[in-house]
């Protein structure tokens, strides 16, 4: 029987992490194992270049990541974000620190095992495509399932699925520079479904799309994910695409990890200056739940007013807030949490007002 597309065993038996990592060093340069663990790790990275030669670029970084999530990993260019995930199936070594995938330890897989795991397990996409370009679109897709040794019926049967998925249904047969640049992304993404893998990392994958072809791309992202599920690690400098597509984001500065919350937490909270300072033209009524603008519950309140849950965002509240009498009663699990009035909505408003 044809594997489906999304394993169910898989689904049922990810009970914990996809993905938990604890205090991960990656050091580049001369003697790099002698830097974690001394006083020369507290140095910033300019000072340990200077003392050492050594790079930093990735410092002390510990996360979590649910099966299904989509987590970003967000910094300017040279914060360590490729070297971050790269660590994370191995392409680069770690110096110190854990990974485990699904539980088991990746810096203890053996070079079989580690293979393995990127056949079955992985898949990346980035930002130049990779296609093979003597090859049609269907064959780029069915790749990854050759590899593995996977039947051609079998292959082109499941390659087919999942360019109907990625919508290139008609582009089986054309060659990848007979696409355009957001087309060859949608095989490249096809490419990494078609593994039915249980990560899917995303390297700057739109970076070199133009703003509407990418935003387009973006909800494609949006959309599989809301189809397939899949666990996805995304790696961006933009922070409005890591608003867009993050459950959770992690902000790095030069190898460490500044923040690590939800969007929403990120430009409502900023953990620190430089996070206030990326967030500062956010609209935030964009981002912020209602969660973030309510106020507690007075005694003399009107309770027949309506209800939102307070994971509503700000924007998608206002129509209701703003047409109703009463204050509106901010709801959490079935309990009442708090209450937003028209006030509280127009402030945010006023506030993104240039
Ligand atoms: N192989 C390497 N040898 C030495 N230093 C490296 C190596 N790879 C990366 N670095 C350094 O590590 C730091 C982090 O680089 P990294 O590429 O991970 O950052 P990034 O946030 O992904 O940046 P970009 O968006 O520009 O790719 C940089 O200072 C970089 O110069």
């Amino acid at each position: 029987m044809p594997e489906p597309l999304i394993s169910a065993e898989r689904v049922e038996a990810a009970t914990g992490p996809a993905l938990a990592v604890t205090d991960l060093w990656k050091v580049f340069g001369p003697r790099s194992d002698r830097v974690v663990g001394t006083p020369l790790a507290d140095l910033s990275r300019g000072d340990l270049m200077a003392r050492t030669g050594c790079v930093a670029a990735v410092r002390d970084i510990s996360f979590t990541v649910p099966p299904t999530e989509v987590f970003v990993v967000m910094g300017l260019s040279g914060s360590g974000k490729s070297t971050l995930v790269r660590c994370l199936t191995r392409l680069v070594e770690p110096t110190s620190g854990s990974v485990l995938v699904d539980g088991e330890d990746l810096r203890a897989a053996d070079p079989r095992r580690l293979r393995d795991l990127r056949r079955h397990r992985f898949a990346m996409v980035f930002q130049h495509f990779g296609l093979l370009p003597h090859r049609r679109v269907l064959d780029n897709v069915a790749y990854g399932l050759e590899i593995r040794g996977v039947g051609r019926t079998e292959r082109y049967r499941r390659a087919g699925e999942v360019l109907d998925l990625v919508g290139l249904g008609g582009c089986a047969d054309l060659f990848p520079d007979q696409l355009s640049g957001g087309m060859q992304q949608r095989v490249g993404l096809g490419r990494a479904l078609a593994v039915d893998p249980q990560i899917l990392f995303f390297d700057e994958p739109f970076s070199a799309l133009d703003p509407l072809i990418r935003r387009d791309m973006q909800n494609e992202v949006l959309r599989l994910h809301h189809e397939v599920g899949k666990t996805m690690i995304f790696i961006t400098h933009d922070l409005h695409e890591a608003l867009r597509l993050g459950d959770r984001i992690l902000i790095m500065r030069d190898g460490a990890a500044v923040q690590i919350g939800r969007p929403d937490e990120v430009v409502g909270a900023p953990a620190d200056d430089y996070v206030r300072d990326f967030v500062a033209d956010v609209p935030k009524s964009h981002v912020l739940t209602i969660r973030w603008v309510m106020r507690p519950v007075r005694a003399d309140d009107p309770l027949d007013g309506p209800e939102l849950g307070a994971g509503v965002i700000v924007r998608d509240a206002v129509r209701a807030v703003l047409s109703s009498g009463a204050p509106v009663k901010v709801v959490h699990d079935g309990e009442l949490v708090g209450m937003v009035d028209d006030e509280a909505i127009l402030r945010v408003i006023v506030a993104e007002e240039p």
